[in-house]
């Protein structure tokens, strides 16, 4: 027998990455990728090649066991060591993402009498054509005065596991009917991996309004939609399981998949944000943990209960037990650089920064909002929109490529500063994901949050983190801190603000909050109106 080893596998946007981490210090031993062969479907669905409507994107879930049986034999090989050495997997996912299926976890997607129904499909995080649902989810809260709403910042997402359940009830009642389970995909990987269902208390909290031990009244949800009042009890109710504990042991069939010895503990699901928390060590009161990807989440924990405006949620243990775990976030980061590549550049992500980072603060004239992607904190509104104000003819793409690189810094600062308002302070921000690579964007940040950056120690912030839950579900370590010390890291300070860009990008952080305020409060409803008109145009023509 070796060392003791977990396995981590983290279920990304369009790929599933599994890394093979030592149990004593960590260190990560081989890693193995799965891209998903459907991507995120948001044009058409395969099966009928039927259109989908704007701002829809689904995925398939059959895409997900082949990172079980791919990305982890991968990872084994890669490491070279002996599987039987493995003691534990836990895998961490996107959120919410929704998968709707039968009694026995099998997707509705996968019935042949739904396979050209795209409500039968996994509904991705962002799936973001619920948003007339979350509207009237948050006025009828508001004016009902429901306790559980401060819980959410005062407003409920369009992302969340509400509002896209009540669009399909709303809108394809044949498949709501069928539906016996509303399942996070974080949740439906580890019911694959074990063979029953254990719903995990971070998705509950955060995305399924699970307060106190209650979800929202049968009253509430009656008022809500008539008909919709059994919601919780028929579909969404489930026995919990808490965060770093074992769901159950790998079945013979998981075991064959993945080539790692049937009966190891496998551990409760999470979500790839919060997971990231103990792989930086940020497990302490005021370490706020952005994992910048294709969007970015926005992790702390906190010693108190308060309300932030605007952020995603606050959960008692959340992130780690005994500490209040708050969530913010912007639905795009990542995704707008890469948009804006794809569109409109003649140039690849590393050259526009190249050249943009030759460039003096406020040298290109530009002022750009980051809701291309729609604004999760602390508006919390998914039919808002991008805007870059300031172009001439003078503007290049390596212009634009920094407006919305610092676009998405002003974005991370408004949320910072709404923490800090509501007594959350943050005292040191952990830089972890996919961007970190960037070095110009970095530097941006720091300057723009007059913070100094830390920085992960690992490439594979969520698979380590899985990796560190599955040590102390298997009972390697007593607890998620004590694992978090042993196998996490982090380097402090890698990025420092430099106090002249301070000054400047003061001033054009004010400009951007008077731009966020008059699109996003009120001033001008005019993004509020395209979309309108845009979901009508695709209504008549479908
Ligand atoms: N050099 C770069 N600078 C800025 N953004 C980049 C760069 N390379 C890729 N991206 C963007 O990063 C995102 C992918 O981030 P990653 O962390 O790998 O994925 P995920 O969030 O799905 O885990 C994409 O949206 C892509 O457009
Ligand atoms: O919203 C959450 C977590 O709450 C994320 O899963 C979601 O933003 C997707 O994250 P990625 O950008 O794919 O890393």
């Amino acid at each position: 027998m070796g060392e003791p080893l977990t396995v981590g596998v983290d279920f990304g946007t369009l790929s599933g990455r599994a890394v093979v981490v030592r149990v004593a210090d960590g260190a990560e031993l081989g890693s193995g990728v799965f891209e998903y062969p459907h991507g995120v479907l948001d044009e058409t669905l395969p099966a009928t090649g039927r259109a989908l409507p704007p701002e829809w994107a689904l995925q398939v879930p059959a895409d997900y066991v082949g990172v079980l049986r791919n990305a982890v034999p991968a990872a084994l090989r890669d490491a070279g060591v002996d599987a039987a050495d493995v003691v534990g997997i836990a895998t961490d996912f996107t959120a919410c993402t929704m998968v709707p299926t039968t009694a026995d976890g099998t997707p509705l997607c996968e019935l042949p009498e739904f396979e050209g129904n795209p409500h039968a499909y996994v509904k991705l995080w962002k799936h973001h054509s619920a948003q007339p649902q979350a509207v009237r989810i948050n006025e009828l809260a508001r004016t009902r005065g429901e306790k559980w709403l401060p819980r959410y910042g005062g407003l409920i997402s369009s992302e969340w596991e509400f509002a896209k359940a009540l669009e399909i009830f709303e809108e394809a009642p044949d498949v709501y009917a069928a539906m016996r389970h509303w399942v996070e995909a974080a949740d439906w990987i580890v019911w694959q991996l074990t063979g029953s269902y254990v719903r995990n208390a971070c998705t509950a909290g955060y995305k399924g309004i699970l307060q106190d031990g209650q979800y929202p009244s049968r009253d509430f949800l009656r008022e809500l939609a008539p008909g919709f009042e059994s919601f919780v009890t028929d579909k969404l109710k489930h026995p919990l399981g808490q965060l770093g504990s074992r769901a159950g042991s790998l079945t013979a069939e998981a075991a064959a998949w993945t080539g790692l010895p049937e009966g190891i503990a496998v551990a409760v699901g999470n979500v790839d944000a919060h997971v990231t928390a103990p792989a930086a060590q940020a497990v302490e009161p005021g370490q706020m943990v952005a994992i910048m990807g294709t969007s970015t989440c926005h992790v702390m924990n906190g010693a108190e209960l308060r309300e932030v405006p605007g952020m995603c949620g606050v959960v008692e243990g959340g992130i780690v037990a005994g500490l209040w775990g708050y969530e913010a976030g912007q639905s795009g980061v990542g995704d707008i650089f890469g948009w804006f590549v794809e569109h409109f550049a003649d140039a690849s992500h590393e050259e526009l920064t190249r050249l943009a980072a030759q460039q003096e603060i406020g040298e290109h004239g530009l002022i750009a909002l980051d809701w291309h992607s729609g604004n999760r904190s602390v508006l919390v509104d998914h039919e808002l929109s991008g805007v870059i104000v300031g172009q001439t003819l003078g503007t290049r793409a390596q212009d634009v490529y920094r407006a919305l690189l610092e676009a998405t810094a002003f974005g991370t600062r408004k949320i910072i500063e709404t923490f800090n308002e509501a007594g959350v302070p943050v005292t040191e921000l952990i830089i972890a994901g996919g961007l970190t690579k960037n070095a110009l964007l970095m530097q941006i940040y720091a300057d723009v949050t007059n913070l100094p950056l830390s920085v992960i120690g690992s490439a594979q912030g969520p698979a380590l983190g899985s990796a560190i839950h599955a040590a102390v579900a298997a009972g390697a370590h007593a607890d998620i801190r004590t694992a978090a010390a042993a196998m996490g890291s982090v380097e402090r300070a890698v990025y420092r603000p430099v106090p002249a860009h301070v000054v400047a990008y003061d001033e054009l952080y004010a400009e951007y909050t008077q731009l966020h305020d008059y699109f996003g409060r009120g001033g001008n409803d005019v993004m509020h109106r395209l979309a309108a008109r845009k979901r009508a145009v695709a209504k008549g023509q479908s």
